[in-house]
């Protein structure tokens, strides 16, 4: 065959030239789309939160067409009948617009709402699986405290975002925020005359955190996101032990095809469950609330569930006051001020306190199972019962109405709680750890169990012990035991 008959290349091949001339995607694809990604059912709670992050800003920008920041009065004249001719702020107009007027509104305002719930509760119970396991530590503190970022403006976003539509919920909800201002002492005026532009409620609020909601904020945590995923690629990924998996190799299906596929359904399943909840299940209802007035306050509010632990730590609290140089201290509000961050620092700054406590400064690149560190495992599950009792706390009224209880009970009985049972969890947890090592222990050293009891021939009855395949042998031997850390100069 002469050259003058070869088929040169194909019109897609030049385009896919043109663009690899350009900006060099056939190696950077080459190199990372065989990346390896390992495999385990608690790796998919990641995906839970990149999706609905994914979906909240979908939805927003829909409800950026439709929502008016402002809070200029008006005169509502829509669809929805028992507000006719209520003045409210054009913000709350606007959401009652979007609700009933605009087409598919009410599904977007729902899907954004439930998204922000899920995606809160998909980091928290991501970071748990990260703190459980241990893959916090050397070289991913960095990543922690990124991940732990993300989660913490995640509340604020979602505090902004249900401040938004200015309604009787959200302005008891601001309320709330002014009061925990005015506790700081000296510049808490400032601070509270500052975030809403003289006296609460103002008329700046709504649009200030409008700017922080759909930009300030989306913006930072779009690139810790970016950051954290290229942490990841950095680092590699952990993964648990087994056969074969070593601190210095990964085992897994490769990005392309395999991860890809499922990491796209995986999208579609998030979506369509979140949806799902949006078409049939109602949340935040603010046409029924009303729109809000400062003389006014509704019964049984509640900020969204990640926000309730805050509440709950102010609602145990009993009303002191203590009178200084002639000011006034409101400690019943000032203590759950100052502990609700020191919650949440505590679980940001835990990789470097365990460091420094255990002395271990090694890299680690294989998982702990949460039973061989029973003192990490006792304080996170220690740390979730105290978050879960102050949530109870934060709906003590929903509580003792639901229960027929007294109020009173109920905050007494979470007074008491909440000191004494992360205590009693710490201790349970560990001990149930440690009955899971001798279990662990026995099974190695004695096979498993099979149920079967033999005769002997001079009349004993045993059991039949079959001894582990070396795979589960390598499993629950593949951890270190106390004791084994290197000793390192000072
Ligand atoms: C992590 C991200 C986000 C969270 C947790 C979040 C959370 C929320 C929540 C809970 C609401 C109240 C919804 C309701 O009316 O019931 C809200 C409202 C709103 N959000 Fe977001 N949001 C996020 C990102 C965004 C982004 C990226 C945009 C726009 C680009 C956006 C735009 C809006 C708008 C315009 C509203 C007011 C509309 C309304 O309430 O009906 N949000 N957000
Ligand atoms: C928008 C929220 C978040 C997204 C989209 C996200 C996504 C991811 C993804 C995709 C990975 C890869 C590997 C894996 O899961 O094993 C990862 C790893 C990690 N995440 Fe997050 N994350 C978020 C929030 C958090 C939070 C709140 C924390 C903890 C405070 C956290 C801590 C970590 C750590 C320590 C790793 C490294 C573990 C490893 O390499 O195995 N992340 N994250």
């Amino acid at each position: 065959m002469s050259t003058r008959e070869l088929p040169g290349p194909g019109r897609g091949e030049r385009v896919a030239d043109w663009f690899d001339g350009r900006l060099g995607i056939h190696s950077l694809g080459r190199k990372y789309l065989r990346k390896v990604f390992p495999d385990h059912w608690s790796f998919l709670l990641r995906e839970i939160c990149l999706y609905s992050f994914v979906v909240l800003i979908l939805t927003g920008v829909y409800l950026t067409f439709f929502f008016h920041p402002s809070m200029n009065e008006v005169t509502y004249h829509g669809s929805y009948l028992p507000l006719n001719g209520v003045r409210m702020s054009e913000a709350y107009a606007s959401t009652l617009e979007i609700s009933f007027d605009v087409r598919g509104g009410l599904l977007m305002r729902q899907l954004h709402h439930w998204a922000a719930l899920v995606f809160v509760a998909g980091m928290l119970t991501h970071m748990m699986r990260h703190f459980f396991t241990g893959s916090f530590r050397k070289p991913r503190e960095i990543n922690w405290l990124f991940g732990w970022s993300l989660l913490f403006l995640g509340m604020f976003e979602g505090l902004f975002g249900y401040s938004l539509p200015d309604d009787l919920l959200s302005g008891t909800g601001l309320r709330f925020v002014n009061g925990a201002l005015l506790s700081v002492p000296i510049v808490g005026t400032y601070l509270s005359m500052f975030l809403f532009g003289g006296e609460f409620p103002g008329d700046d609020i709504v649009a200030r955190f409008y700017s922080l909601h759909i930009l300030v904020i989306p913006g930072i945590m779009a690139a810790l996101v970016v950051a954290h995923l290229l942490l990841v690629v950095y680092h590699k990924h952990t993964q648990f032990a087994g056969p074969g998996r070593t601190e210095r190799n990964v085992v897994g299906a490769p990005f392309m095809p395999v991860y890809l596929a499922k990491a796209g359904g995986f999208f579609f399943l998030v979506f369509g469950a979140l949806a799902l909840m949006a078409a049939v299940a109602t949340v935040n209802p603010v046409w029924s609330y009303g729109p809000y007035r400062a003389d006014q306050v509704s019964t049984g509010a509640q900020p969204d569930w990640y926000l309730g632990f805050a509440e709950g730590l102010v609602r145990i609290m009993p009303g002191w006051e203590i009178t200084l140089w002639g000011h006034t201290l409101v400690l019943g509000v000032l203590i759950p001020v100052v502990v609700f961050p020191l919650l949440l620092v505590f679980i940001g700054v835990y990789p470097f306190l365990e460091a420094r406590i255990t002395g271990d400064r090694r890299e680690h690149h294989l998982l702990d199972r949460p039973r061989n560190r029973p003192v990490r495992t006792g304080i996170g599950a220690a740390w979730i019962s105290l978050y879960l009792i102050l949530l109870a706390g934060g709906g003590n009224d929903i509580v003792a109405t639901r229960l027929h209880l007294s109020i009173n009970t109920v905050t007494w009985a979470i007074r008491i709680a909440a000191p004494a049972v992360p205590v009693i969890v710490f201790v349970v947890t560990r001990r149930i750890c440690l009955g899971l090592q001798l279990r662990d222990r026995e099974r190695v050293l004695h096979g498993r169990e099979t149920g079967v009891i033999k005769r002997l021939p001079h009349g004993e009855y045993v059991e039949v012990h079959e001894p582990l395949s070396r795979a589960e042998l390598h499993t629950l031997t593949a951890h270190e035991r106390p004791g084994e850390l290197v000793e390192h100069e000072p």
